[in-house]
């Protein structure tokens, strides 16, 4: 049976008289890779921030893991969801190897455990750790230092992973490598739920199992990145894919 591991009932989100987030249903199946499309302002970033309760709906409910947010202990449940930004907030001051182990300090994990998660959460990201874990972030490119944030976000291995626009700030060749390694890294870590937001079509229709299609605060679509392009169920998507098609023709004029 599959396991819907995050649901959205009924929610609305308002900040001040502002209606940012309008009766908004959807849930995510456990081991899906879930991309957030949309324009600035949309409210994906609100969207992904009611996951882990650092934005409370104003009405309506999510449910993550079978548990309400509203009433979850917010320790325990962002134990249970990584978060990877596109600002990184590595600490400047800490060694690669204790950023990624701030959350397993706090918890009291023994040294050898720490050690060895380091270890190999660096290796999965595809950072040699005898090269990497005893540099400071400023001795990182924006990529390496993006690796390590996910390395860091992954350190309790938890079941659910947030990202939002992480690769915004990264050039795009760092961001296409990196978006490759994503996917490959979803596959292979097996069962996590991802739930990336970002503003770029290509990148959400690369990454995602499905896309979810946000304009003014509601879905207008959550499909499949096929369906979205074969089926665009609304004029707002039809309009985002006219601008893959402007940019080819944009290609075509200098060949
Ligand atoms: N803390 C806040 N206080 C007041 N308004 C807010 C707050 N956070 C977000 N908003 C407003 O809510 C709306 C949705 O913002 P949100 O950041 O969710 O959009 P977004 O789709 O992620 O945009 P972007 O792609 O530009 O990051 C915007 O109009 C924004 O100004």
């Amino acid at each position: 049976m599959i396991k819907k591991i995050i649901k959205f009932e009924h929610v609305n989100k308002k900040f001040g008289k502002n209606d940012v987030i309008s009766d908004l249903n959807f849930s995510i199946n456990k081991g899906e890779f879930v991309t957030v499309l949309g324009s600035s302002g949309s409210g994906k970033t609100t969207t992904l921030r009611m996951i882990n309760g650092l934005e409370v709906p104003t009405v309506g409910d999510v449910i993550v893991n079978g548990n309400n947010v509203k009433s979850c202990n917010l320790v325990d449940l962002r134990r249970h969801i990584g978060y990877v930004v596109q600002s990184i907030g590595l600490f400047p001051h800490m060694t690669i190897a204790q950023n990624i182990a701030v959350t397993p300090n706090l918890l009291k994990w023994d040294k050898a455990k720490i050690t060895n998660t380091i270890k190999s959460l660096l290796n999965l990201v595809g950072l040699k750790p005898e090269e990497y874990q005893n540099r400071y972030p400023v001795q990182l490119s924006g990529g390496q230092q993006q690796r390590v944030g996910v390395a860091r976000a992954l350190s309790t291995n938890p079941p659910i992973m947030l990202f939002d626009e992480p690769f915004s700030a990264l050039d795009a060749i760092t961001r296409q490598k990196l978006q490759h390694e994503l996917k490959d890294l979803h596959k292979k870590l097996n069962d996590k739920t991802f739930f990336f937001v970002t503003h770029d079509i290509n990148e959400a229709l690369f990454l995602g199992d499905r896309v979810m299609v946000m304009n003014h605060g509601k879905i207008e679509q959550l499909d499949t990145p096929k369906n979205i392009v074969s089926k665009p169920a609304t004029d707002y998507i039809k309009q985002l894919l006219s601008t893959v098609n402007q940019n080819k023709s944009l290609w075509e004029q200098f060949k």
